[in-house]
């Protein structure tokens, strides 16, 4: 009968493959779906089989879906986690009654024949991640309409992502550590930038590091050895010299196109060593649904993306070194890391963070195993050279435990370095929109209002010591909040106003986004106050803020979003899902988004100041942690601020809410000694 048709058919299946013992059951003896002899990884529907389920079997050889066509019931078929190879053959075309296809983490490789998905229109899950393909995303995909996760990261697709406009259902998408290019479409870039990172090529929202602009070819990799922040800096600094200065933008994207290739092949390792203890769990609990429920057959959840390994770290040297010919040394201004010479950390193994609007960072770990992230500065000629220095000792003294301080600096005409501590879990920015993964997991609602009040006080702080600047921090968003072991924020890139290129400031730095720059009034330290208030909407709504982007396309006008929730009495709407279900906080939710709105007033004439503004935050977040010693243990009297501006003097004291960090600079031992007092 039916079974043992389909029994052939699964027998001449299993001949495609190598090292099937654990298959032994598919003999001819039994029919599949017989409920006493049912063959291992097969899941029957009424008698027929529905899904096959063989991940994680030590499986080789190739994929032959051919014999499969016969099998009319087929919804779901699972080869994750094996090492099958070759290329996906044309006749998986034919299995159109398929909704879900796991090939994740084998070694298929080569191109996807382009039509391979136009007949399989059911298709709701597909995952090709961690494999090795080829050549272009085929086109077809766009015909599986109803497709509602689309996994094709850590493969090395190339060419550009196709329109995927017509998969309305898209829930989950990821295309990271491919090969692809140009503009991401309008269509996935909601996205976000974890499911695109690592495509050197690719550009556009949600890249904000990659904005789509012409780009030149990269440098051609030289021979493989360890790469040092000296073979970096020497690239970087060679490509310039190569070019005009306005192409320092432009540069690095080749840079970070060589590292992260390495970067990914690495990853794409670990990934494949990390993949079958990650699958496992969830994919034995949902696939077992799948003779009970006529519709959950193809619900195996999703992969979220992993965050890349340690990076391979690879030659690019093209031969000049960046520090050659100087005597410029590396001068610390904080002594928190220990001493570093500039030779520690040109020989330090180095790989590229990202490019920003003021220049690039780069990761270094030096030979004690202190890893610092290096800010290779451009347009910072402001200042001469006494002035840069003597900013830059007066940034090194910042001591508060929301304010990360320069560890030490390297001047010369043409290359400004800034080194600082690295923090690994990297920016809010990241941990809010990139990635989801665990760090994302953990921002619940104690935690975000510990970064909301850490970057309200570090702001302050900021405001408080650097009072003489037009405008204190300048640059404030997420990107700019880093985040340490345990979540605290830590606030970089600030006081650069006075250092920077009045244009290229105008053009990135955060500020000069706020309404009054925007209508062209001066920045004031009130723009601060502005650029803090959309961080705390970005923090309570979870969405990507509109006001981040150069242009009008894609984000969330946060602010807007906001005011007109509140004035018309829905504020619930604006929370962030993953924090409006602790509704026994829903209120303190609402009241810091009715505070944060008073810092996003257009007329800064009519925003509080950073002193008022860090009181309404701490009067929300005391009143919502009262009796409730966990979330945090300072209280609103502990920050006392000195009216006099030169020293923001307080006692933490939760250790958990004390920076670690020594300060070098005597005039600010009573910040440390404070407590004792
Ligand atoms: N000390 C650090 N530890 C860990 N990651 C860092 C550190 N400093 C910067 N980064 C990360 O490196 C990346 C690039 O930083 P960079 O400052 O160059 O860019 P940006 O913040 O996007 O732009 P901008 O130049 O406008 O500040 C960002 O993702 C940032 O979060």
């Amino acid at each position: 009968g039916a079974g043992a048709e389909e029994g052939a058919s699964l027998i001449q299946f299993k001949q495609s493959l190598v090292n099937a013992p654990r298959l032994s059951s598919w003999t001819s003896k039994t029919p599949p779906c017989d409920p006493k002899t049912q063959w291992l990884g097969v899941l029957c529907l009424n008698g027929f089989v529905a899904g096959l389920r063989l991940e994680l079997m030590g499986l080789s050889g190739q994929f032959n879906p051919s014999p499969l066509k016969q099998l009319r019931g087929l919804r779901a078929i699972s080869l994750a986690g094996n090492t099958l190879s070759g290329p996906l053959p044309d006749s998986l075309t034919d299995l159109t009654t398929l909704r879900a296809l796991y090939l994740q983490g084998n070694n298929f490789s080569g191109p996807i024949p382009p039509n391979l998905f136009s007949k399989m229109t059911r298709l709701r899950k597909l995952y090709l991640a961690g494999n090795h393909f080829s050549g272009e995303i085929p086109a077809s995909i766009s015909q599986s309409k109803g497709l509602v996760e689309l996994h094709l990261e850590g493969n090395q697709f190339s060419g550009s992502i196709p329109d995927l406009a017509s998969l309305k259902s898209l829930k989950s998408f990821n295309v990271s550590h491919n090969e692809l290019q140009g503009r991401i479409p309008e269509s996935v870039s909601k996205f976000g930038a974890s499911a695109f990172v690592s495509n050197p090529g690719l550009c556009g929202v949600p890249l904000l590091d990659q904005p789509c602009e012409p780009q030149p070819p990269a440098p051609a990799p030289a021979d493989s050895q360890t790469t040092t922040m000296d073979t970096i800096l020497a690239a970087a600094a060679a490509v310039e010299a190569s070019t005009d200065s306005t192409v320092t933008k432009k540069d690095i994207p080749g840079l970070v196109m060589l590292m992260t290739i390495f970067v990914l092949a690495f990853s794409v390792i670990v990934w494949g060593l990390a993949f079958p203890g990650l699958r496992i769990k969830g994919d034995r609990d949902s696939f077992s649904k799948l003779g009970e429920k006529q519709n959950s057959d193809e619900s195996l959840p999703a992969e979220s993306s992993r965050a890349p390994g340690s990076p391979e770290r690879r030659s690019i040297d093209i031969g000049v070194k960046a520090v050659e010919g100087s005597t410029a040394e590396l001068v610390m201004v904080n002594e928190g890391g220990g001493p570093i010479t500039l030779s520690d950390l040109m020989k330090a193994a180095a790989e590229v963070l990202g490019n920003g609007g003021l220049g690039s960072a780069y990761k270094a770990v030096l030979g004690t195993g202190l890893a610092v992230a290096v800010k290779r500065m451009r347009d910072m000629n402001r200042a001469a050279r006494e002035g840069f220095e003597a900013e830059m000792r007066r940034l090194g003294r910042m001591n508060h435990p929301n304010v990360l301080p320069p560890l030490a600096y390297h001047y010369r005409k043409d290359e400004k370095l800034l080194v600082s501590e690295y923090m690994p879990k990297g920016s809010l920015l990241y941990v809010l929109h990139g990635n989801q993964g665990a760090d994302h997991a953990a921002l619940d609602w104690a935690t975000r209002m510990k970064i909301i009040l850490g970057i309200t006080r570090g702001v302050a702080y900021i405001h408080a010591e650097l009072a003489t600047l037009d405008i204190p921090h300048g640059n404030l968003k997420s990107g700019n909040v880093l985040l340490n072991e345990n979540f605290e924020p830590l606030i970089v890139d600030y006081g650069f106003i006075s250092l920077v290129n009045p244009s290229q400031a105008a053009l990135t730095m955060f500020a000069y986004k706020s309404p009054e720059a925007l209508s062209n009034r001066h920045v004031s330290p009130k723009s601060d106050v502005y650029c803090l208030g959309i961080i705390i909407l970005e923090l309570i709504t979870g969405k990507f803020p509109s006001q981040y982007l150069n242009n009008t396309k894609g984000g969330t006008d946060v602010v807007q979003w906001a005011s007109s929730a509140v004035a018309e009495g829905h504020e619930s709407d604006l929370l962030d899902p993953d924090i409006a279900v602790e509704t026994a906080s829903i209120r303190f939710m609402q009241q810091l988004v009715r505070v944060s709105l008073t810092f996003v007033e257009p007329d800064p004439d009519r925003r509080p100041d950073m002193k008022e503004a860090l009181d309404r935050i701490e009067e929300v977040v005391v009143a919502a942690t009262d009796g409730n010693g966990e979330v945090l243990r300072t209280r609103h009297e502990d920050y006392v601020r000195s009216t006099s501006g030169r020293h923001s003097v307080r006692r933490m004291e939760s250790t958990g809410l004390r920076s670690g960090r020594r300060n070098g600079n005597d005039d600010h031992d009573d910040d440390e000694s404070f407590a004792a007092s």
